[in-house]
């Protein structure tokens, strides 16, 4: 891929995933400075990662090739009123992964037909295993989108939507979703303690059973999601009664529902941001 001098603005749990993941997977250190005002977080990046750890936001995007905006959506329009007053935009990629920031917002913030993309990842970026959803208005080049592409696709798997509604979607799919399994994992966890496991024994059984679906699923492509469930339920088994028990207290519409309010948090705060 292409190694293009990149600044993150923003050091905080997601720009650390994917700084962490680009490093590991051979992305020059030295080619990513990172943004911050206190030095704790972006520190523990230099520290760990070796890239460059500043404070002064616009002075780093000044020079780099690709800004990375990486800040909480609420303090995306101040952190990128004080950019624009300093830094010219044109001729520079923005890639940003707030939740709930449009691109036409960005543009009326940052610079009309802003070289944008919009990119919603997640966590286990952290560990190459990321997802990320990525949309770019029509008039952002080729060449910006494959280097934003090959940049996500070093720390997992990416998904372009056409339409920047589907940004959102990404979110309840996956953006958000990696907390969805942890809450799941913590419930099994905390079940099996009340049985009289060790927390490490309990974390171990549901880290396994959950890594070890996950992998199944990645290795069985042509398989449907329902055959896999189907092939570990034997009738008149254990699985029957544990998935009946789910079903009866609606656990796919329990699911379905926290995906929609993910969606409508999002667009209420493309309002709001
Ligand atoms: N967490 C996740 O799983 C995901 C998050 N996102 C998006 O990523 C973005 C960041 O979220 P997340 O990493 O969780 O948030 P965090 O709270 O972990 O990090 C926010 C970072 O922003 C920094 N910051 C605050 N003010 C400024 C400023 N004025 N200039 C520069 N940096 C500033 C903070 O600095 P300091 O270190 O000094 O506190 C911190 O490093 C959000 O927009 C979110 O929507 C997208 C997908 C997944
Ligand atoms: O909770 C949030 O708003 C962010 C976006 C997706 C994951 N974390």
């Amino acid at each position: 891929m292409q190694h293009r001098n990149i600044t993150f603005i923003g050091a905080g749990n997601m720009a650390g995933a994917i700084i962490a993941g680009l490093v590991e997977g051979g992305y020059p250190a030295d080619l990513i400075t990172v943004c911050a005002p206190s030095a704790t977080h972006r520190d523990a990046l230099a520290e760990r990662y070796g890239v460059h750890s500043r404070s002064d936001n616009a002075a780093c995007a000044a020079e780099a090739e690709v800004v990375v905006l990486a800040v909480k959506p609420q303090l995306m329009a101040d952190v990128c009123r004080a950019l624009r007053s300093e830094v010219d935009f044109s001729g520079k990629l923005v890639l940003s992964i707030a939740a709930g920031v449009t691109v036409e917002r960005f543009c009326a913030l940052l610079g009309d037909r802003l070289n944008i993309v919009r990119i919603m990842p997640n966590t286990p970026s952290l560990v190459g295993k990321g997802m990320s959803g990525l949309y770019a208005p029509d008039y952002v080049t080729a060449d910006d989108r494959d280097f934003t592409a090959a940049l996500m696709t070093s720390v997992g798997k990416i998904c372009w939507v056409d339409d920047e509604h589907g940004i959102n979607q990404v979110i309840a799919a996956a953006g958000s979703a990696p907390a969805y399994f942890f809450l799941f994992m913590e419930a099994m966890q905390q079940e099996m303690e009340r049985q009289g496991f060790p927390a490490e024994k309990a974390r171990l059984l549901v880290q396994q059973a959950a890594s070890g679906a996950a992998a199944l699923v990645e290795a069985s492509p042509g398989v449907s999601l329902g055959t896999l469930r189907e092939r570990v339920t034997s009738k008149g088994g254990t699985t029957a009664e544990a998935l009946k028990v789910m079903n009866e207290q609606k656990l796919p519409e329990i699911v379905a529902s926290a995906m929609q309010a993910a969606i409508a948090r999002a667009q209420d705060m493309e309002k709001q941001f």
